[in-house]
């Protein structure tokens, strides 16, 4: 048998993929741990890179985590969450493959994907109820980016010029 008849052996990109990392710091470790329940639940393959408990962390080291993560294929999609949502999406965004949006309702959610392609999902722990932020997970999960006019600007977020 070749490696390529080998299931075990090749690895499967598409699972990868399809695969949502979340990594919080201790300010949305509770908020993360419902949404790791809650999108197993409903059938996504989760990659929970952490923090696990209420030891105080830093939040640009989360993000860096999960920037590494997508960018290795671990991952095709991430959630990010700390207190505020705010200090993890400047730490996410400072990573030119990544596009946080920080979210705190269903139409910022569903434009994030549509007009901003966002591949990362920035959420508050301290500032966005639990139905809320799970009704903002599945909305981002399940949106396309629209493209056309939208590609032009998304495609210009790669190269700023001033
Ligand atoms: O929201 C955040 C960053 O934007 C952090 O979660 C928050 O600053 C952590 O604060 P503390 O150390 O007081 O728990």
């Amino acid at each position: 048998m070749t490696d390529r008849e080998d299931s075990s052996i090749v690895p499967d990109h598409s699972r990868a993929e399809a695969t949502i990392a979340l990594a919080s710091d201790h300010g949305g470790v509770e908020l993360k741990a419902l949404l790791v329940d809650h999108l197993r639940a409903t059938g996504h393959d989760v990659l929970d890179l952490g923090t696990q408990g209420p030891e105080s962390v830093d939040y640009p080291d989360i993000a860096n985590t999960l920037a590494q993560a997508l960018r290795a294929g671990r991952a095709g999609r991430g959630v990010l969450i700390c207190g505020t949502g705010i200090g993890i999406s400047i730490a996410i965004n400072r990573h030119a493959d990544m596009r946080g949006a920080l979210v705190h309702d269903a139409f910022g959610a569903r434009l994030a994907r549509q007009h901003n392609d966002a591949n990362v999902l920035v959420l508050g722990g301290r500032t966005t109820g639990p139905e809320i932020a799970k009704d903002c997970a599945d909305i981002f999960l399940s949106t396309p980016f629209e493209g056309g006019r939208h590609a032009r600007r998304v495609a210009k977020l790669g190269t700023p010029s001033a």
